[in-house]
């Protein structure tokens, strides 16, 4: 059973759980009674999130576009506001926030691996890109494809280090210290990095990089085993907030699930058709038999009945199977082959399944 207990600002706070004692930082606002959830404000990830979360049922209501505060009416006690990405990462860590949607770059970057930030969801399926090294495709760096190689390079000396520009300055050293890269500096600043090399500012760059079209026209190129992070969006909180402020821990439960039921059901569509057999197992086998229409556990059967000659029978079967959209015209083309007709097809919202695993990892991570 958890305890917890009020406890004044800025002290650590010791939970008991089923296995242990555990000690966490205190909240910044123990008296806060709203739940905060940040998103980011503006750039690449802020209209897709904003699309994610209307199609789990929980649209954001923003009185006007200038106001950072907003809600989501389905989500009581809880306030959306908007903010950098890197500053949703900060304010979890301050404790000035509760939970959050980034890319997982972000986080990495500005969480530092601080044990206080715990990832939720790990894949929210956009804002995908990867945190890269990229050199010249010219001059010193022709013939150059691999980290290996650059590392090997005679140019990179203690006098005259190999110069790498990026934003990443906690990912970008850390990186090049595992990889065993000893003479790099780093020099950074906030965009248009891919111009570093051509002005002569830097020999390299890391940055991130999704279709690969900036690096290309600006002469650049990527280097195996140069790909420091692949990222995508995340949904994050901290621990402090879902162990000490109330209600933090069901509203994560409550996101959570809308979002794995809304992700699982991407690209799934049902197949409902009509089938004649003479019993319901008799139907459901000549189902079986074929590979697409296996469904997500084997395919409901049920009697259509009609009335004949005063008598109930059922001399057709509809049957409903869960299909994946690649699989979707291999399953009609099956379905017909054992005498499927009036096939209809409707795509998927939600899946919800059984308890997620996503949802059990994060009690055990928090030791509950
Ligand atoms: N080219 C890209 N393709 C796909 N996703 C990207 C790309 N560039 C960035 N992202 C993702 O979008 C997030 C936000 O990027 P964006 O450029 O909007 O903000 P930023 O440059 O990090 O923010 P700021 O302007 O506050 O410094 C990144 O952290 C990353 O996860
Ligand atoms: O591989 P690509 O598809 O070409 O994308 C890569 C570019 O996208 C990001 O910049 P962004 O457009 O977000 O501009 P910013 O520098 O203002 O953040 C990133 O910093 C790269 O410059
Ligand atoms: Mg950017």
């Amino acid at each position: 059973m958890l305890t917890t207990m009020n406890l004044p600002l800025h002290t650590s706070v010791w939970v008991k759980s089923r296995r242990s004692w555990c000690c966490y930082a205190s909240l910044s606002q123990p008296d806060r009674k709203e739940i905060r959830l940040g998103l980011p404000s503006k750039g690449r990830m802020s209209a897709d999130t904003l699309q994610l979360l209307q199609n789990c049922q929980l649209s954001v209501k923003q009185v006007n576009p200038r106001q950072y505060v907003a809600e989501i009416p389905q989500l009581s006690n809880l306030d959306v506001w908007f903010q950098r990405p890197k500053d949703i990462v900060r304010k979890l860590l301050s404790g000035d926030l509760d939970l959050g949607i980034v890319g997982l770059d972000t986080f990495s970057e500005h969480g530092q691996g601080n044990d206080d930030l715990i990832i939720v969801h790990e894949a929210l399926e956009y804002g995908d890109c990867r945190l890269s090294l990229a050199i010249p495709q010219y001059g010193i760096f022709e013939n150059v494809n691999s980290l290996d190689e650059l590392a090997k390079m005679p140019q990179w000396t203690e006098e005259k280090p190999l110069r790498v520009a990026t934003g990443f300055t906690y990912l970008g050293p850390k990186f090049m210290k595992e990889n065993g890269l000893k003479h790099v500096t780093f020099s950074t600043a906030d965009g248009a990095l891919e111009a570093a090399p051509a002005m002569g500012i830097a020999d390299a760059i890391l940055d991130l990089v999704s279709s690969g079209t900036t690096l290309r026209e600006n002469n650049l190129k990527e280097i195996k085993g140069g790909v420091v992070l692949e990222s995508q969006a995340v949904f994050i909180t901290s621990r402090k907030s879902v162990i000490q402020r109330k209600g933090v821990l069901e509203t994560t439960h409550e996101m959570l699930e809308r979002l794995e039921a809304h992700l699982r059901a991407i690209g799934q569509f049902t197949v409902t058709a009509n089938m004649r057999g003479s019993s319901a197992e008799e139907v459901a086998e000549r189902i079986l038999s074929q590979p697409s229409l296996m469904g997500l556990q084997g395919p409901t059967v049920s009697p259509v009945f009609c009335k004949r000659d005063g008598k109930v029978t059922a001399d057709y079967y509809a049957i409903v199977i869960c299909v994946p959209q690649k699989a979707l015209y291999k399953s009609i083309q099956q379905l017909r082959a054992i005498g499927g007709s009036g096939v209809l097809i409707s795509p998927l919202t939600y899946i919800f399944d059984e308890e997620t695993p996503r949802w059990r990892q994060l009690l055990s991570k928090l030791g509950l």
